[in-house]
């Protein structure tokens, strides 16, 4: 019997998704299906700034792997991918190596620091579940010197969060919640912390619809964000960040630095000699690699063109989770002797950005705007949506988000 070997790297929605997929579609004779991830744990990355910013616990984000995969079709292996050999198809682990027939490269995205000075010394940024954990002890332990120093040291208190986009406004959103619980809890007074939103393009949320920007930065702004738009992070140090608007520069102190301005691929997929642009891979319709039939590139180390708009889509969970179900199904057909793959074809059901609690705004159903309620339910629908995906009711039940005002 001649069992093909599937390995898929990286335990994110994209791998995940491939592989409950995978252990439903494939029989046990069809092929050895190999999970590689660094923990025995999945987490939901579209909730880490909850768990940065101190609102949600890291507990709620991370599913053990254990709880969705059946381990007796799948091997899982927890270990961390060093290289990945595409020509000898092997993958060097720290602590093995494995070999493969077929490999599904779903591991994910690293910060892009765009090369500004002191940026990644001193920045941090929201990538998985212990650096949202460790943006999250380290806010408040400054919070906590604050009123043990002889001093006056407004960087204890002040949060700059770089970039407007997506992730920057939604952890934004979930700092204006927790940053008066920190307040209370320390014995500062609300008005010494301040939260800079710092943004090179003119507005936040670049993209989006006017009507939800201007709705978004009014509530913000009620809740005393500042925003900084326009405006180039020059550069980062262990005291403070040095910004510029219209070649005006300004030194603003901050000991909490949030960089969510910006990702790319995990640098492995570089590293593999595969074609890339920053990390990520122009991959062929059926998500396989240009010039290798055995290996498929999904989530954010994939990079879909949008014929329509000539720009690539944007690396979201969504489309990891859409390209994962045309993998799993693509790889059917190849253990089993085929060879008519499926295209992927990107099925956008619109964004929606959580704005902390019981706020949010989106663009869903090819158009319709939702702001505050509406769009908080909605949020909470697609969290919850993914949750019975993976792993059914059971799952839904354990790790699900059902209260609106929370
Ligand atoms: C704060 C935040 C909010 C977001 N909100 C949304 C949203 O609302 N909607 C949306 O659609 N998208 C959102 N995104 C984007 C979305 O999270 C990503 O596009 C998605 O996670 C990509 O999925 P993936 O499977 O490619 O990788 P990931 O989900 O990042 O998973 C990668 C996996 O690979 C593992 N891994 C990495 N390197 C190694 C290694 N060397 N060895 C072993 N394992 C490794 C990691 O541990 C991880 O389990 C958000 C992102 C962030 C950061």
């Amino acid at each position: 019997m001649n069992r093909k070997k599937i390995v898929i790297l990286g335990a994110g929605y994209g791998g995940m998704i491939t592989t409950v997929k995978l252990q439903k579609m494939l029989g046990t004779n069809d092929a050895e299906i190999t999970l590689v991830n660094k923990h025995d744990y999945h987490y939901q990355t579209t909730w880490l700034h909850e768990n940065a910013a101190g609102t949600l616990h890291h507990d709620r984000t991370r599913i053990k792997i254990a709880d969705v995969v059946n381990l007796n079709r799948v091997n899982l292996v927890q270990d961390t991918v060093v290289a990945i050999e595409q020509d000898e198809k092997k993958i060097k682990l720290e602590n093995g190596e494995l070999t493969y027939d077929y490999l599904v490269v779903s591991l994910g995205f690293e910060a892009a620091t765009f090369g500004i000075p002191g940026l990644l010394e001193h920045a941090f940024t929201i990538g998985n579940i212990n650096s949202a954990r460790l943006i999250r002890q380290h806010i408040e332990y400054n919070f906590a010197r604050y009123n043990n120093e002889k001093e006056e040291r407004p960087e204890l208190l002040n949060i700059v969060v770089g970039g407007a986009g997506f992730t920057g406004i939604e952890y934004v959103g979930e700092l204006v919640n927790k940053v008066p619980e920190l307040c209370k809890e320390y014995d500062i007074p609300r008005e010494k912390v301040r939260i800079i939103n710092v943004e090179a393009a003119p507005t936040c949320l670049p993209g989006f619809d006017e009507e939800l920007i201007e709705y978004t930065m009014n509530y913000l702004e009620s809740k005393g964000v500042e925003f900084k738009l326009g405006t180039m992070l020059k550069q980062v140090s262990a005291d403070g960040v040095l910004v510029e608007k219209d070649g005006v520069q300004e030194e603003i102190p901050s000991q909490n630095v949030v960089w969510a301005a910006g990702v790319r691929g995990n640098s492995l997929v570089e590293e593999a000699g595969f074609e890339s642009a920053r990390g990520r891979i122009t991959v062929g319709e059926d998500l396989r690699a240009p010039g290798y039939d055995d290996v498929f590139i999904i989530g954010d180390c994939a990079l879909v063109m949008n014929k329509e708009t000539g720009r690539p889509y944007p690396p979201t969970a969504q489309i990891a989770m859409q390209e994962a179900e045309v993998t799993a199904h693509n790889l059917k057909t190849l253990v089993q002797g085929g060879d008519k793959l499926e295209a992927f074809k990107p099925d956008l059901k619109g964004s929606v950005a959580s704005l902390g609690h019981g706020q949010a705004i989106g663009v869903v159903f090819g158009g319709k705007k939702l702001f505050g309620m509406s769009a908080v339910i909605m949020k909470k629908i697609i969290d919850n949506r993914y949750l019975l995906k993976l792993g059914g009711l059971g799952l839904l039940l354990k790790k699900g988000k059902f209260n609106i005002f929370k």
